[in-house]
């Protein structure tokens, strides 16, 4: 199999612009959406080599996107997740969309998701509906101790709806489940409405690191088995992976 090198650093846009469709490789420059942006599939076929420049080889590409209200921990958790660390202090709003590339190991393939982190703000929208199309997969998350961005859930899984592929991969997070004194969501409020709308669900913590590592490694999984699956072998199942790796984790892991 080829490898292809993965794109450094990050990318972003404040302008609503520019097509999300076009050109290889997002965000090779970095510097915007122009050049971030990826083919329209959002995939990077195995066979076809590619080179960037931060020097991560990969073997498939895929558009991951955060969605969910303003505040509900989106760029704390892609920060988290690429980092390993947890951005405290004063909140600073996203503005317009911003991208980071990460390479993944699974069953020793080399997944690089594309990771694009959507402002939550209302006054966003539009640049969000234009990048629905092209994302592969949809993390949509609402905070456990904001009741709001979690009733919001079901018009953002209606926009969903609209505005994604059809066959998009959806995981519900219930973030900042570190912050156990203002917590006002349950976990089985979010496990109800999840299995209602027959999603994945888990709760998070962008803080603590709480099941971050997990929600991307199941959403790489089930991408990659999509697009690399053996005809003999079995459909990945994403919801009893994510269910079973909370049961070995007792829930909770880092
Ligand atoms: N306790 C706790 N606080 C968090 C967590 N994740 C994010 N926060 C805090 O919540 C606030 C908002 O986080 P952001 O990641 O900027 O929120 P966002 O969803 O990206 O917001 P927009 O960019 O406006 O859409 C910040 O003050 C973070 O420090 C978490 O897991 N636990
Ligand atoms: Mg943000």
């Amino acid at each position: 199999m080829s490898r292809k090198k993965a794109v450094k650093g990050k990318g972003s846009s404040k302008s609503p612009k520019a097509s999300p469709s076009s050109g290889r490789d997002g965000g090779r420059t970095g510097k915007g959406l122009a050049a971030a942006a990826a083919p329209s599939s959002g995939l990077v076929y195995p066979s076809r080599p590619s080179l960037s420049n931060s020097g991560e080889f990969y073997d498939i590409s895929f558009k991951v996107m955060l969605v969910g209200d303003s505040g509900v921990g989106k760029t704390c958790l892609l920060v988290r997740f690429k980092d390993g660390a947890f951005l405290a202090g004063s909140f600073i709003s996203t503005v317009g969309i911003d991208f980071r590339n990460k390479v993944m190991s699974i069953d020793a393939v080399k997944v690089k998701l594309q990771i694009w982190d959507t402002a939550g703000q209302e006054r966003f929208r539009s640049v969000t509906h234009a990048y629905y199309r092209d994302a592969n997969a949809l993390l949509l998350l609402y905070d456990v101790t904001n009741k709001a961005s979690f009733d919001n859930i079901r018009a953002w899984l209606t926009e969903i709806h609209e505005y994604a592929q059809q066959d998009v991969v959806v995981m519900l997070l219930g973030n900042k489940a570190d912050s156990t004194h203002d917590r006002v969501v349950k976990r089985e409020e979010g496990e109800k409405l999840a299995k209602e709308f027959g999603v994945p669900f888990m709760e998070t913590s962008a803080k603590s690191g709480l099941n971050v590592e997990l929600a991307f490694t199941a959403v790489a999984k089930e991408l990659k088995h999509r697009t690399m699956k053996e005809p003999d072998e079995p459909k990945f199942q994403l919801k009893e992976y994510v269910d079973k790796e909370m049961r070995t984790a007792g829930c909770c892991r880092s």
